[in-house]
């Protein structure tokens, strides 16, 4: 294709450049402008809205079927995991009376190929455990998080920092357990290596960001661009503001791929989990007539869990659509678990240009997504001020005997743990 040139008239080479980066800025207004229009980002502003607009998608309650409108609910299949969770992993807690009722449960949706919805297969105390291991394990060295672009965050990880400053009284010193935020600036000049893309600096005071780097929205960006010097942060302070954590090979932002040089395995509770959940949801598929349209043939033994993200939701954040491409391997399902306040979930297809359906997700729900959802864009445009009470502070764990801090920070808060195989085959055979 033959490239543009600046026309004739146009001499210097500070006036060539300025027309070029005017050119550049008028295509990257149109996408934005023709993305904006997707049938993805209607549904999107829809359910942000205050007001109920004709556009907005009816939310399918696969925990709650009564609730869902006729049209939906006449959608929604149920089919049988082949595996009782709880039975083959204790991490989903013990099998108890109320279990045998619905050992086997999971659901499809006949217009959303390849996706499994698993209705909450944990116990209360199985799920406090599963966001102490949010919080407290996963934010450690060697997982990289959002805040390490801008804070020199000590190997501890943030939570810890935050939880030994719970425990101190007013008059004690906290100093030892600031943070400092890493310095913006050297003569003027921005850093420029940065680990990911919330370094960018901020165009406008918009909560979300454009989908094509890190789709998660962040504070950070705005707050950083209005200072310069280093300075120190309370972890409380901080606590609020990490989105994410990398688990098994560390993803990298900027470049959108993993650092395949730096293999950590993920955490042993997580790939257990993901394991059991891969080897339940084997064959399960849409059936018509004799056969399937279609079925999740990937062998559950097979699946090696090799990356994860766990994202931390405030009330007010969200996660734009985002297809999840980076692994080598598309085939195997990818493994997502919700903890702590409800949202709503969008799954579209392979563009933004289909309009997605809603997915209501609460504390312990689990997807797996295989096939062509695997490949699907995605995201969570609303996070809903809502939570299960066996989740509050003052809730009593044998297991977890600080549980307060943590059910004061997950009353107000969503955590999504997922996992996937990013190998072909797996790395360590
Ligand atoms: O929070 C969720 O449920 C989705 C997270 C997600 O899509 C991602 O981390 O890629
Ligand atoms: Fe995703």
């Amino acid at each position: 294709m033959e490239t543009l040139q600046p026309p004739a008239h146009l001499k210097s080479r500070r006036q060539k450049e300025m027309w070029k980066r005017q050119l550049l800025q008028n295509v990257k207004e149109r996408q934005k402008a023709q993305e904006s229009q997707t049938p993805f980002r209607i549904a999107e502003r829809s359910l942000q809205s205050k007001v109920v607009t004709p556009d907005r998608p009816p939310v399918v309650d696969f925990t709650n079927l009564e609730n869902n409108p006729p049209e939906v609910r006449a959608k929604i299949i149920r089919v049988e995991l082949s595996h009782d969770l709880r039975e083959i992993c204790p991490l989903f807690g013990r099998t108890d009376g109320d279990w045998s009722k619905r050992r086997t449960v999971a659901y499809i949706h006949s217009d959303i190929e390849g996706l499994i919805f698993i209705p909450n297969p944990f116990t209360e105390s199985a799920q406090r455990q599963l966001i102490y291991n949010c919080l407290q394990k996963y934010t450690q060295a060697p997982n990289s998080s959002s805040l390490d672009a801008h804070y020199d965050v000590p190997a501890e990880g943030v939570w810890n920092l935050y939880t030994k400053s719970q425990r101190l009284s007013s008059n004690e010193d906290d100093s030892q357990l600031l943070i400092r935020r890493k310095s913006r600036s050297n003569n003027g000049q921005k850093i420029t290596e940065s680990a990911d893309p919330y370094d960018a600096p901020s165009t406008s005071g918009q909560r979300t960001k454009s989908v094509d780097k890190d789709p998660k929205n962040e504070d950070m960006k705005s707050e950083l661009s209005s200072h310069n010097t280093s300075e120190l942060m309370h972890p409380s302070e901080l606590i609020r503001k990490l989105r994410w954590v990398s688990l098994g090979y560390q993803y990298n932002w900027s470049e959108k791929t993993y650092f395949f040089d730096r293999p950590i395995p993920v955490p042993e509770e997580a790939a257990k989990l993901s394991i059991a959940i891969a080897k339940a949801v084997e064959g399960i598929g849409y059936r018509q007539g004799d056969g399937f349209r279609w079925q999740n043939n990937f062998k559950g033994d097979n699946y090696a869990p090799e990356a994860g993200i766990v994202n931390y939701y405030q009330l007010k954040d969200t996660l734009m659509a985002h297809v999840d491409r980076s692994e080598l391997n598309m085939e195997a399902p990818l493994i997502s678990m919700s903890l702590g306040h409800k949202c709503i979930y969008l799954i579209g297809e392979q563009t933004r240009d289909t309009k997605p359906h809603a997915i209501l997700l609460q504390s312990g729900d689990v997807m797996a997504m295989t096939g062509a959802s695997r490949s699907a864009f995605h995201g969570v445009p609303k996070i809903l001020d809502d939570g299960p009470s066996f989740l509050q502070p003052g809730t009593i764990d044998e297991n977890i005997p600080d549980w307060d801090v943590y059910g004061e920070y997950v009353s107000k808060a969503r955590i999504n743990l997922n996992i996937r195989q990013v190998n072909v085959s797996s790395s360590s055979t």
